[in-house]
């Protein structure tokens, strides 16, 4: 792939990239971001920031969390770093805790956190579909079950977006994530009609082939096809998955609850994305 990874996931590059949003946004609010310490969690994160929120941000690695604080707080940002594992229940309610007693609010939940490793369906190992599933389905739901029981403890409205994939045609290479990310988007379609009542709306955004380091997992010979995966014939960029996050979680997603904003440059229409390399029948 000719695209320039690195140039596009660079902090400064973009802190200062073109956006649609005022500055002021989210002055006032707090919003956390899973994942926040590389690739498409921190464009989000570094976004939220940018508009004025005051942010949190979790992963499982302290150190690449603290360069994205670093970088924030040098640009006079707020930033609490909460090392986490969103696979653990317990990590999971001590970050809100900590959040809570930092803060006292929260506003918003980008639940980023996730990945997968390509391999043929038919090879997966019990012990690798468990990971993946635990990492997407179970650690996501974590996440979002204790920011709605956040949200209903202290009677206050919020807005979750769930990182997905695009499931409709399934995607080769990735059957678990599929399989995970699509028990997601039923579950959040679900809650969004329980926590309506709570003033919680809760979306996900479903990214097609996004230029990130996450990338690097693929092997060269399906990283060579990737600008067959969509119309465009480009990967979208960090900051294109951040703004569409932005637009659910602001006042302009206000009349949005359990939908799914797939931003894959219309790989959904056409387009083929072979994770595990493309095999001699399809060829
Ligand atoms: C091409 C476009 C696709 C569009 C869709 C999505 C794109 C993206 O998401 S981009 C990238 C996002 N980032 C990542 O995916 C991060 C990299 N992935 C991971 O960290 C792992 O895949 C993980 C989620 C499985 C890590 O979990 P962890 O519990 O740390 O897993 P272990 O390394 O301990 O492995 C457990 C178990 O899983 C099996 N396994 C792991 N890696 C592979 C592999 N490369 N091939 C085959 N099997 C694998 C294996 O069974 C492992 O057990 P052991 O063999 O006992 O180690
Ligand atoms: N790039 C793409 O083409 C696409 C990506 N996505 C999804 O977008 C999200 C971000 O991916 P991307 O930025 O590309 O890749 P990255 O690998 O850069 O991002 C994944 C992030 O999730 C964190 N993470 C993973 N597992 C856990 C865990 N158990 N607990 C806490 N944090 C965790 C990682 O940090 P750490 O390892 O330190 O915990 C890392 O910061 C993922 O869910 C991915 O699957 C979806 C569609 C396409």
């Amino acid at each position: 792939m000719s695209t320039d990874v690195e140039a596009l996931n660079n902090p400064e590059t973009l802190w200062n990239a073109e956006t649609v949003y005022r500055p002021d946004l989210f002055k006032g609010k707090v919003a956390l971001v899973s994942g926040g310490g590389s690739g498409i969690g921190r464009a989000v994160a570094l976004l939220f920031a940018r508009l004025g929120a005051t942010l949190v941000i979790c992963g499982r690695t302290a150190e690449k969390l603290e360069k994205v604080a670093a970088f924030v707080r040098g640009k006079g940002g707020t930033v609490l770093v909460v090392p986490t594992n969103v696979r653990e229940p317990e990590q999971v309610d001590a970050l809100y805790q900590r959040i809570h007693a930092e803060f006292g609010r929260l506003d918003y939940v980008v639940n980023n956190a996730g990945g997968q490793f390509p391999q043929n369906a038919i090879d997966y190992a019990p012990k690798g579909w468990a990971a993946v599933i635990n990492n997407n389905l179970n650690g996501s739901w974590y996440m979002m079950q204790r920011a709605a029981q956040y949200w209903r403890d202290v009677k206050t409205p919020g807005s979750i977006v769930n990182i997905v994939v695009v499931t409709e045609r399934g995607m080769p290479g990735v059957a678990h994530t599929v399989a995970a990310r699509a028990g997601i988007i039923g579950a959040s379609r679900t809650v969004a009609v329980e926590w309506a009542p709570l003033g919680i709306r809760v979306n996900c955004v479903a990214p097609g082939l996004t230029a990130t380091e996450g990338l690097e997992v693929y092997p060269p010979e399906a990283q060579k096809e990737f600008p067959l995966a969509n119309p465009l014939k480009r990967p979208g960029t960090p900051m294109e998955i951040a703004e569409s996050c932005i637009y659910l979680s602001a006042s302009s997603g206000s009349f949005i609850t359990g939908e799914v904003l797939t931003v894959d440059g219309g790989g959904k229409l056409w387009g083929e994305l072979w994770t595990a390399g493309r095999p001699e029948y399809y060829r």
